[in-house]
């Protein structure tokens, strides 16, 4: 005997460009957008009964028609709307979650000035939000960001760690840092929020306490980051934070009769350390 334990479903990568004409400047959102129902779907699953099934495809022409219709100013916004609208019309579905991936799009610098309808990609990293309402009940906001490749070439080192017969690993007082930073923050969801400052203020913070901090490892850097945000942004109640530690290692110039004073190094992606943590507020 078997039963359905769990199951959810929905459109993945509903890609998405919107375009908002203000006079005298556009803005861009450049969005990827996974939207994902829980509810009563055993009939589907056991007899193949589709009569409760909202099909994936109108999930994605959703997406589309509240974009169109939405005035939402942040992507939380958005998925909240979008939420609300599956969740009104559809009694079957108990719960229903809405990710949302963004770019980063920036104007453009021509002659020394922004270009009000002009585009460059800043980097790869992306802004995050994954937003989830069961009915009844309120919204579960977790925004974050991805990718956020950053390094620092002072302040910086590790040492007195363990050393047994296995350890190849010099201990230094001055490395480079480079990491590709994922955090994710939940917000704790009193009144509306405003998202986009608050994503702002969070991330600004890290990147601050990242190039200030004296860092005796990945570790201790990845809780002042955390730390840092948690006393700056009060709207949020808990963070994680990915930090792979990218090494960069120095090349023995030795061999060639030359001295290498921290100026060298080979950069490498693998194997690369992992580093996470959780904080919370007490
Ligand atoms: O900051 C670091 N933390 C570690 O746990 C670790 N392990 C390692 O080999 N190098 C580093 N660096």
């Amino acid at each position: 005997m078997v039963k359905l334990a769990q199951n959810r479903y929905g459109k993945s990568r509903v890609r998405l460009l919107k375009v908002t004409r203000h006079e005298g400047h556009h803005h861009v959102d450049e969005w990827t957008v996974e939207v994902l129902l829980q509810g009563d779907f055993i009939s589907a699953h056991v007899e193949g009964d589709n009569s409760k099934i909202l099909p994936t495809d109108t999930m994605k022409n959703t997406v589309y028609y509240m974009a169109h219709r939405s005035s939402a100013t942040s992507m939380e916004q958005f998925a909240e709307e979008l939420i609300d609208f599956l969740l009104s019309r559809n009694p079957q579905v108990l719960a229903a979650e809405v990710t949302v991936h963004s770019a980063l799009w920036k104007h453009m610098k021509v002659d020394g000035s922004l270009h009000p309808t002009a585009f460059i990609r800043g980097s790869d990293e992306q802004q995050t939000t994954h937003v989830v309402r069961h009915q009844p009940g309120g919204f579960q906001v977790t925004s974050g960001l991805s990718n956020l490749v950053i390094m620092k070439t002072a302040k910086s080192g590790f040492e007195d760690y363990i050393v047994d017969e296995l350890t190849t690993l010099k201990p230094t007082s001055d490395r480079i840092f480079a990491t590709a930073c994922t955090a994710t923050w939940k917000y704790i969801h009193a009144a509306p929020l405003h998202y986009n400052q608050l994503r702002e203020r969070a991330r600004e913070t890290m990147l601050h306490t990242f190039a200030g901090h004296e860092s005796k490892s990945v570790q201790q850097t990845l809780y002042a980051m955390g730390e840092a945000v948690l006393e700056a942004v009060t709207e949020i109640s808990e963070i994680t934070l990915t930090m792979p530690n990218k090494h960069a290692l120095l090349v023995d110039l030795d061999r060639f009769g030359m001295k290498n004073n921290n100026e060298i190094f080979v950069p490498t992606d693998e194997p690369h350390g992992t580093i996470q943590a959780t904080l919370v507020r007490m």
